[in-house]
């Protein structure tokens, strides 16, 4: 097996004993010098109980099972030599089976901790056995892992690039437009209204281009290129800081390599040049 193939999520029963163990709390990952995945027998000793708020069995990586054991807190050294290390990080890093094996345990075990009543009779939940879910014994309610679909779109206008600032990028970084799915609305019809909420411009030829899975802390990006129809740009207030058309000459500093915005980017670009598209990581 290589790449991802290493890893595949799975619903395993968390009172199997053995295999491999990860420590996780508020998207942050405990690790030691030898990575990330400890002995579950090795965390399981080194760990006060009370710290342990749950246990997941997430799935296989190299054929053997791993849980996730979602902890209270992350301040400290937990264990001779270990530290703690952001999702982010992991992602940034480009080990495309651990960071999918991360972000699906962190999915998991972020919604189970926010999902221990229900919504409905406010009842305790339990973990569904077999499946993904956690189910209310009361009212017989079952809980699914939260997913936010949201689009991503690039829209051109010949050569140039629509490109955008949220005050919470880094600083200088400029990206595609991006929101989330609302009830009722179609993909498509999510485009529109985002791209005239934040920069008052309207669209047309929408190419649904590709997916990823953004585990910060939920989304599923669904990534468009659009081409620009009508309208003079008005960036939303708050929402974002300056909206601007580049030329491919005179790009601003853009979002990390792996992200699905840097994909957008790289592949019209591609396209127009007819130079080698990009390949999503995924
Ligand atoms: N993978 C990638 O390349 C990129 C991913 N993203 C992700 O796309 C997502 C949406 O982008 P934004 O511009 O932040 O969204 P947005 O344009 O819809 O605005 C964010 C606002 O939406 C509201 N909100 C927060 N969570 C929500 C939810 N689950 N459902 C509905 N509304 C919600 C809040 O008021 C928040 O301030 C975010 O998770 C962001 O991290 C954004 C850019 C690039
Ligand atoms: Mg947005
Ligand atoms: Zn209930």
């Amino acid at each position: 097996m290589t790449g991802s193939n290493l890893w595949q999520p799975a619903v395993i029963d968390a009172g199997q004993a053995g295999g491999w163990a990860l420590a996780h709390c508020r998207q942050q990952f405990l690790c030691d010098a030898r990575g990330v995945l400890f002995p579950r027998a090795l965390l399981q000793a080194h760990l006060p109980q009370p710290m342990v708020l749950a246990e997941h069995g997430v799935g296989y990586f190299n054929r053997q099972p791993v849980c996730v054991l979602e902890l209270a807190d992350n301040a400290g050294d937990l264990l001779p030599g270990g530290f703690w290390k952001g999702l982010r990080q992991f992602m940034h890093e480009g080990d495309l089976a651990t960071f999918r094996m991360l972000g699906y345990a962190a999915q998991v075990a972020t919604w189970a901790r926010q999902h221990r009543f229900c919504g409905s009779c406010g009842g305790p939940l339990q973990p569904l056995s077999g499946e993904r879910a956690m189910a209310c014994p009361s009212c017989e309610l079952h809980h699914y892992p939260r997913l936010s679909p949201s689009i991503i779109v690039l829209i051109s206008r010949g050569d140039e690039l629509l490109l955008a600032r949220s005050p919470r990028f880094a600083a200088g970084v400029y990206s595609t437009l991006a929101g989330f799915v609302e009830p009722g609305e179609s993909i498509e019809e999510c485009v529109r209204r985002e791209v005239r909420e934040e920069v008052a411009l309207e669209v047309g030829n929408l190419r649904y281009i590709a997916s990823q899975s953004w585990p910060f802390p939920h989304s599923l990006m669904l990534g468009f290129h659009a081409d620009y129809v009508a309208g003079e740009i008005v960036p939303q207030p708050e929402e974002i800081e300056d909206a601007r058309w580049f030329t491919p000459d005179q790009l601003p500093p853009l979002p990390a390599h792996g992200s699905i915005a840097r994909y957008l980017i790289e592949l019209y670009l591609a396209r127009r040049s007819g130079t080698a598209e990009p390949v999503l990581p995924g």
